[in-house]
């Protein structure tokens, strides 16, 4: 099959390349509908990933969050027009305890190989996961960050103590949001307290049971177990909080992505013999799971509708570029693209 694929060649300049690929009866194509960028994708665009990881990865498709429409399955399982959210990591090889998203060998789409910024997405047929009628397109385009949360969860889950009174969220971004409507959902008797620098933003939460400004946190508050959801120099002091503010044996799921080392106060974690666990991407048990949740509760549907912030529809490169610099300005939520070209 010859592809049109759109790449990124240089920070903030886009190029359409054509492709040979070849489709084997394991694959689907799909092609992308609504696409969602991520902080990884606007990182690449500015160019903020050091030079020489920019010339290991460039020319690359951007984008790892998206919703398509199946156009053709050799095996006819897939029906065509099929809505699917489609699963970036695409594992080569499985381990009996290292998870898909974990493996090395694993290639993940938007981070050094093609994301989904294509003509059409050829998947193996287990990377496609089917995306009910009654889900709204634009919020769909972001189940890969409800996965993101759901796989966090899920670690916290077979992590944790049995302490789950008091579940804090610092960060008051997308991520922090998403992973909050998920707490409300798999630890519904949890207390939830979101930790945020804007309390425009710490509004949105209004489903958690406290917001705090992270400058405004009583000095004897608790929480049993932490995650952490902001990233970039902001890692550093969300996790120096953690470290004050969670219960001895907590653990703390660190989710932000920071390019420099950030410092962390080892003589407090071990002292409270806190548990910090790393969390990144997702796999296909995850998106399941998310849409699952999804299926189930009509009420997380609409949070997170109300995180799409800033929808265009592209057709042509400039409109690609223009939607991304859209997106670094966009002060609230998700930004989603109709997928025109
Ligand atoms: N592990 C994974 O697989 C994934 C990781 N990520 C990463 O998660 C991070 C967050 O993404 P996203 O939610 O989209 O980004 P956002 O910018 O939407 O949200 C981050 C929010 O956290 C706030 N913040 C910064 N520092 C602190 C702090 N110390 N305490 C509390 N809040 C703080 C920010 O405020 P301000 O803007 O003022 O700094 C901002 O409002 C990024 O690094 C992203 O790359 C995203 C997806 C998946
Ligand atoms: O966003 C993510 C998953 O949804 C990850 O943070 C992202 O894949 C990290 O990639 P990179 O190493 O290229 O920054
Ligand atoms: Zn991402």
């Amino acid at each position: 099959m010859l592809n049109q694929v759109y790449r990124l060649v240089d920070p903030r300049q886009f190029e359409v390349q054509t492709v040979a690929e070849e489709i084997t009866n394991n694959d689907i194509i799909v092609r992308p509908r609504f696409l969602s960028v991520c902080h990884a994708d606007t990182r690449y665009f500015t160019g903020q990933r050091p030079q020489a990881t920019l010339r290991q990865k460039l020319p690359m498709a951007l984008i790892h969050e998206g919703v398509g429409e199946v156009v053709k399955d050799p095996q006819d399982k897939f029906k065509p027009g099929t809505l699917v959210a489609m699963v970036p990591n695409t594992p080569f090889k499985t381990d009996p305890i290292i998870k898909e998203n974990y493996l090395p060998s694993s290639k993940f789409r938007s981070s050094g190989y093609d994301g989904f910024m294509q003509e059409y997405v050829s998947l193996h047929r287990d990377r496609a996961i089917v995306v009910p009628d009654n889900f709204d397109h634009q919020m769909s385009a972001f189940i890969e960050m409800v996965s993101v949360g759901v796989h966090a969860l899920t670690q916290l889950e077979g992590v944790m103590d049995a302490d789950r009174k008091v579940i804090g969220i610092w960060g008051d971004g997308n991520l922090g949001f998403i992973t909050a409507t998920l707490v409300k959902q798999i630890l519904p008797d949890s207390q939830l307290m979101i930790f945020g620098r804007h309390q425009s933003k710490l509004d949105y939460f209004s489903f958690a049971d406290k917001t705090y400004l992270v400058d405004d946190i009583p000095n004897d508050l608790k929480v049993s177990q932490a995650l952490e959801c902001t990233g970039g120099r902001g890692s550093e002091s969300a996790i120096a909080q953690i470290i004050q503010h969670i219960r001895p044996m907590g653990t703390a799921i660190l989710m932000g992505v920071s390019e420099d080392p950030v410092g962390i106060d080892t003589r407090s974690v071990l002292a409270e013999g806190l548990t910090l666990r790393g969390v990144s991407r997702s796999g296909r048990v995850d998106f399941q799971r998310a849409v699952d949740i999804l299926t189930d509760s009509p009420v997380t549907r609409e949070r997170l509708q109300n995180l799409v912030g800033f929808t265009r529809k592209v057709s042509t490169i400039q409109d690609i570029t223009d939607f991304f610099e859209g997106a670094l300005t966009n002060y609230w939520g998700k930004a989603v693209m109709e997928w025109d070209v």
